[in-house]
């Protein structure tokens, strides 16, 4: 069945805690430029960017207007709606200002800030009540390769984010092995494939065939310009999460534009 449905390519830049909002406007705007310039088209392969929370209203203003062709989301949010949990985002208030997308359960919310997969599950959750497109983030450690195997850990995880979701969702899964994240030292893309292609027959038995043939299946870890192709011509592998390489004009543009230089 993989490969018989028309996924359409997700290039996502996750700029972690870089570029103020003044400076997401530069780019942005340079972004969709180079884009236009290059003559990209959004329907071939649609192109998100992931700024800090402080950004995203000057994101959200300049994008709609100048009708620019990029979606945009949040790196995070509560699994509440409001209340008293100071320093947390709601997914009203990241649906207030047009967000697509959420990244949920990134390995730097895991491992920094100590997020369980309980916590990850209420946030695909509270995504989902707020019309957010959740981008869920598995990966397992280099210790977990090493004890587990490839995907063990990261199918354990995906199907925590899922649980008591079993009606038709719109979701994105990003398998990030987390000894690739910023090391420079990416999977290879057998690699990646073999994990994906367990993620989605996860997709499968919780969501459905229809459902998990629809979802997007992202790479992350160490995404250059150079290897993007590679981990674009396997068949479970739908797109990147791009952390450094996002902040890079050039190279970015050039990962989202991995059909025209290899000849895709
Ligand atoms: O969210 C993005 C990932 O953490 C990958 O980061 P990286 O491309 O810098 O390795």
């Amino acid at each position: 069945m993989t490969g018989t449905v028309r996924r359409t390519p997700l290039i996502a830049g996750n700029w972690k805690m870089n570029l103020d909002h003044l400076q997401a406007i530069a780019f942005v705007q340079k972004l969709a430029w180079g884009l236009a310039d290059a003559k990209h088209d959004v329907a071939s392969v649609e192109v998100a960017v992931f700024p800090p929370f402080t950004d995203l209203r000057s994101v959200q203003t300049l994008v709609a207007a100048d009708k620019l062709p990029i979606a945009f989301g949040a790196q995070d949010l509560s699994e509440h709606d409001s209340g008293a949990y100071t320093g947390e985002i709601s997914g009203a208030f990241l649906s207030a200002l047009d967000c697509s997308y959420v990244l949920i359960g990134h390995s730097e919310r895991r491992t920094l800030h100590g997020e369980s997969d309980e916590q990850v599950s209420g946030k695909v959750r509270a995504a989902l009540r707020h019309n957010l497109v959740p981008i869920i983030c598995v990966g397992e450690t280099s210790d977990d390769l090493e004890k587990h195997g490839p995907s063990a850990v990261p199918v354990a995880q995906l199907k925590a984010a899922l649980s008591g979701i079993t009606s038709t969702v719109d979701i994105v899964v990003a398998y990030e092995p987390v000894w690739a994240i910023g090391s420079g030292q990416a999977a290879t893309p057998e690699q990646a494939e073999q994990v994906a292609a367990a993620l989605r027959a996860v997709l499968v038995d919780t969501l459905g065939e229809d459902v998990a043939q629809k979802t997007r299946i992202l790479y992350g870890g160490s995404v250059k310009s150079s290897n993007i192709a590679g981990f674009m011509r396997e068949p479970n592998v739908d797109g990147a999460l791009v952390g450094g390489a996002s902040l890079d004009l050039n190279e970015f543009t050039s990962i989202v534009r991995y059909q025209k230089h290899v000849g895709l």
